[in-house]
């Protein structure tokens, strides 16, 4: 079985005792740290360091021919970008503040709990890792360039914002921090997260897990697994979801529905990367990398006290939100042209041509149900279909059955509120009169659709434009 190493760059191990180096490098892999190499030559070091990726070094001092203090020097001069963490069997004061002075991230005297190293070490790889992240989106941002378009495929957008939220994607992509992905139902969270294993390298599997309305002891059976007779009916042992998912990525999906009680679980095992299947007593390392999503407000939700604060944070490390569709109204023409093809394939029938009147009706819809709704809504104009131009009517009854723009829901911002800023209210009349003015506008002069807009029928409207002219 192949094992994806972590980090994604070595840590390097100089020491002149094998004995430490080896025993350094299994406490560091019992911890989840992988990707180890080891010198016990100091003069070895350097060369190690252009021909792997280092990240990390973790640096006796004391050493013949080439001592740790002359070594840090160099390492500080010809790889500056690497992080140097002294591990030493002299605990002196006076050499601490010398290497820290010289570019040492941390000093650890050897005899120190082995614990404590570890939780350096680790610190050290999250910054470096951090870091790293950091350089790549600068660098995407600033040539706004897609290293991997082709993992974005299934992803049909023409939208700026959603080509920002793909390059951070491609930046987080290889980091085992876990990643949360907002936004509202149907814009596409599933698709993104699809194309976050793609890009990750990862050679297991990815494995979703929806959580909402699953109770305590449904959510630890489903994600730890048990071991035969861990409880009545537990005949045979079941393999976790986070087994199942390893080297590959575990989806938590609807995360903001999950109880206290397992928010408790879930963070335990994200900062102890530990778990215990039920009935058993010997902890198990997770293996997956952790993508969540949810469709509810967490910042809300953690306001409201339903959702952990140490967990929400722990989780909003790496955050991407996916815009409604209404935010991205350009994108609507592309996915009906994409899901008209698909539904057509689907139903064997021509691609139908569209009536020009189409785009202007859903330009004008909110989408609450975002994306999913309006492929829905294709799908449906499409089964319907005889032929020739296809029929409005399908359309124009979902839309009927929701009230248009039902965003008004939203919590508004100030730049929606219609009288931000506005001093003077206009009066009766000539509010009405902007009013169907704007509708018309909107509408691109279809009276039928300006109308909907309005939430009156046609002839009222027709008689209202009437009146404005003076026929
Ligand atoms: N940009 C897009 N291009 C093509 N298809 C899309 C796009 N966005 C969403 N879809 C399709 O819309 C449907 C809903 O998407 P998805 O399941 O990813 O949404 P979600 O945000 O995960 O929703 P929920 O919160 O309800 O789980 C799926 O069939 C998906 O394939």
């Amino acid at each position: 079985m192949t094992t994806t190493l972590y980090p994604s760059f070595s840590i390097l191990l100089v020491d002149d005792e094998p004995d430490w180096l080896y025993s350094m490098s299994i406490t560091l892999e019992r911890a989840g740290l992988t990707n180890i190499i080891t010198c016990a030559d100091s003069r070895e070091a350097l060369k190690m360091m252009t021909e792997h990726a280092v990240g990390v070094v973790l640096l006796d001092l004391t050493m013949p021919h080439l001592s740790g203090e002359e070594l840090l020097e160099r390492i500080a001069e010809e790889h500056p970008e690497v992080t140097v963490i002294i591990v030493s069997g002299l605990n002196q004061l006076e050499t601490a503040v010398h290497c820290m002075r010289s570019g040492a991230f941390d000093y650890y005297v050897k005899t120190a709990e082995e614990g404590r190293i570890v939780k350096g070490v680790k610190r050290a790889v999250r910054e470096k890792e951090l870091q790293l992240e950091n350089r790549e989106l600068r660098n995407r941002f600033l040539y706004d360039r897609l290293e991997h378009p082709e993992a974005f495929r299934d992803i049909v957008t023409g939208d700026k914002g959603m080509r920002s939220i793909f390059q951070y994607v491609e930046a987080v992509a290889l980091s085992s921090q876990p990643i949360l992905v907002t936004g509202e139902s149907g814009v596409g969270k599933e698709l993104i997260v699809a194309a976050l294993h793609r890009l990750s390298g990862r050679k297991g599997e990815l494995v979703a897990v929806n959580v909402a309305g699953l109770d305590d002891a449904m959510v630890s059976d489903t994600l730890f697994g048990h071991v035969k007779g861990a409880y009545t009916g537990a005949g045979e042992a079941r393999k976790g979801m986070i087994e199942q998912a390893a080297d590959g990525t575990l989806f938590l999906d609807e995360i903001g529905d999950l109880s206290l009680g397992s928010q408790v679980k879930l963070l335990r095992l994200l900062q102890e990367g530990e778990y215990y299947p039920i009935g058993s007593d010997r902890p198990r390392r997770i293996r997956a990398r952790v993508v969540v999503a949810t469709h509810q407000d967490l910042a809300a939700r953690q306001a409201a006290g339903q959702f952990r604060n140490d967990l929400y944070y722990r989780l909003r490390a790496h955050h991407l939100h996916v815009p409604p569709l209404r935010k991205r109204k350009d994108d609507i023409p592309l996915l009906l042209d994409h899901f008209l093809g698909l539904a057509a394939r689907e139903f064997g029938k021509k691609k139908p041509t569209l009536p020009k009147e189409l785009a202007v009706l859903l330009s004008t819809y909110d989408f609450p149900g975002n994306v999913r709704e309006l492929k829905a809504m294709v799908y449906d104009a499409v089964s319907l279909h005889q032929g020739g131009v296809l029929s409005m009517e399908a359309f124009v009854r979902a839309i009927g059955e929701r009230p248009v723009q039902a965003a008004a829901e939203q919590p508004a911002e100030p730049s929606e509120n219609p009288f931000f800023g506005v001093d003077r209210l206009p009066g009766f009349t000539e509010a009405i009169d902007l009013l169907v003015a704007e509708a018309v506008r909107r509408a691109e002069g279809n009276q039928s659709i300006a109308a909907r807009l309005l939430g009156v029928s046609q002839p009222t409207l027709s008689k209202r434009l009437k009146q404005q002219r003076g026929e």
